[in-house]
C-alpha cells in the first residue's frame, strides 16, 4: 500500500465545543429473545481515531451496521455527521467510508471493475473521474498487481484490500472499519496501521473494531469497550488508561511480613516474582511504603507498573458483573 493522502477533509464545524462525527444514545437491538446491543450511547468525536473493543458477540458489528443505516434499532436514535439516521442518510452517508463483513462484491468480475462498479455509486465522485479515482484506491491498499484478477480467487486479505479500496475512493469525513485487519498477514496489517494514521492525518474521524489490542493501543486516540452489548467504558485513551487502578512491584526478601502487613491495613496484595504486587485501589504508593516500613519490611526496590490497554480490557470484560460494575464505577471516578 501506498501512504498517500488525499486532499484534507474539513471538519464540519470548528468551535470550542467538541463536534461528534457520530452518536448513539439508548441504542438497542434484538434478534428474538437475543439481545445484540442494549442502551449504547457512544459519542464519536470528530478527527478521533476510536477503536471499539470486545469479545465475540459483545455487539461491536451490530452496533456498526446501526451506525451506518445497515441495520434498524430495535430502539434508540443514531446521529451521523450531525444528522439523524435514517432522515439524514443521503446528506450524511456519501461522506462515510465504510469497511463492513459481506461488501457484495461480484465473485466473476476483476477486483479493478468490482471498484469501479462501486465507485459509480459514489455521488461525490464525478463521472471523469472514476477511473483514476479506483486506481488510486487499488494503489493505496496494495492491490494494483492484482486489480485484473477475479474477486472469487482473492484470499481474504486481498478481499479485505478491496473492501478497504472501496471505503476510500473518495476523501472522507468518517470511515468505519469492521475488523480491518481480519485475514491480513504481519504485512498487510502494518498497512493498514499506516493508511489509518494517513486518514487521521488527513483530518478523517476513524471508527475501527479490531481484537488486536495492541493495534488499537498504537492507532487510536479513543476507544469504546463493549461487552455483552453495552459500552462498559468509552473516552480518550489515554484519559481512561491514566483513570483506571494501577499497580505497585515491591521487590522484598521479607514477602510474608509484607503480605501480612498490608493486608492488616486493608491494602490489597498478593505474592509476586521477587516481592508483592500491590494494587493501588483507595491507597496510594507513600501509604504502601509507610506500611511496610513501619512492619520492617526490606524494601529493595519498588517500580510503578502502568496499566496497559490489554489489563484494562480483560478487567472490563473478563470480571464477574459485581466486580465489573465497581471497575466501571472506579475507572468513571477517576476519569472526573
Ligand atoms: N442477524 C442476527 N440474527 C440473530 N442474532 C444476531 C444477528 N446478528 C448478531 N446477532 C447476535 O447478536 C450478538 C452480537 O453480535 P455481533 O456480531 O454484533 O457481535 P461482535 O462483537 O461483532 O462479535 P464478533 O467479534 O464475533 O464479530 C451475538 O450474540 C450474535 O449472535
Amino acid at each position: 500500500m501506498t501512504t498517500s493522502t488525499s486532499a484534507r477533509v474539513e471538519p464540519a464545524s470548528a468551535g470550542s465545543t467538541p463536534v461528534l462525527a457520530a452518536r448513539t444514545r439508548g441504542l438497542r437491538k434484538t434478534y428474538g429473545n437475543t439481545v445484540a446491543v442494549d442502551r449504547v450511547d457512544l459519542d464519536l468525536p470528530e478527527g478521533a481515531v476510536m477503536g471499539m473493543l470486545g469479545p465475540n458477540g459483545s455487539g461491536k458489528t451490530t452496533t456498526i451496521r446501526m451506525l451506518l443505516g445497515l441495520v434498524r434499532p430495535t430502539e434508540g436514535e443514531v446521529e451521523l455527521l450531525g444528522r439523524p439516521l435514517p432522515d439524514g442518510a443521503a446528506e450524511s452517508l456519501p461522506h462515510v467510508g465504510a469497511l463492513v463483513e459481506g461488501p457484495g462484491f461480484h465473485p466473476f468480475l476483476s477486483g479493478r471493475e468490482n471498484l469501479r462498479r462501486a465507485a459509480a455509486f459514489e455521488p461525490l465522485l464525478a463521472t471523469g473521474s472514476v477511473k483514476q479515482a479506483v486506481e488510486d484506491a487499488l494503489e493505496r491498499v496494495g492491490l494494483a498487481q492484482a486489480a485484473h484478477r477475479r474477486y472469487r480467487g482473492y484470499s481474504l486479505g486481498m478481499k479485505q484490500r478491496l473492501g478497504l479500496a472501496a471505503a476510500l475512493l473518495v476523501p472522507r469525513k468518517l470511515i468505519v472499519l469492521d475488523e480491518p485487519t481480519n485475514g491480513l498477514d504481519p504485512a498487510g496489517t502494518r498497512e493498514v496501521r499506516k493508511v489509518v494514521h494517513d486518514l487521521h492525518t488527513a483530518g478523517s474521524t476513524v471508527l475501527v473494531s479490531s481484537h488486536l489490542l495492541s493495534e488499537i493501543e498504537a492507532i487510536c486516540t479513543h476507544v469504546a469497550v463493549l461487552h455483552r452489548g453495552t459500552v462498559v467504558a468509552q473516552g480518550e485513551l489515554a484519559e481512561l488508561l491514566q483513570a483506571d487502578s494501577s499497580a505497585l512491584q515491591v521487590t522484598t526478601s521479607d514477602v510474608d511480613s509484607a503480605l501480612n502487613a498490608l493486608r492488616a491495613a486493608r491494602i490489597s496484595a498478593r505474592p509476586a516474582e521477587d516481592g508483592v504486587r500491590v494494587e493501588l485501589i483507595g491507597t496510594t504508593a507513600p501509604a504502601v511504603f509507610r506500611t511496610l516500613v513501619q512492619a520492617d519490611v526490606e524494601i529493595q526496590e519498588a517500580t510503578r507498573t502502568r496499566t496497559g490497554l490489554e489489563d484494562l480490557f480483560a478487567r472490563l470484560t473478563e470480571a464477574g458483573e459485581s466486580d465489573h460494575l465497581s471497575t466501571v464505577d472506579t475507572i468513571e471516578q477517576g476519569a472526573r
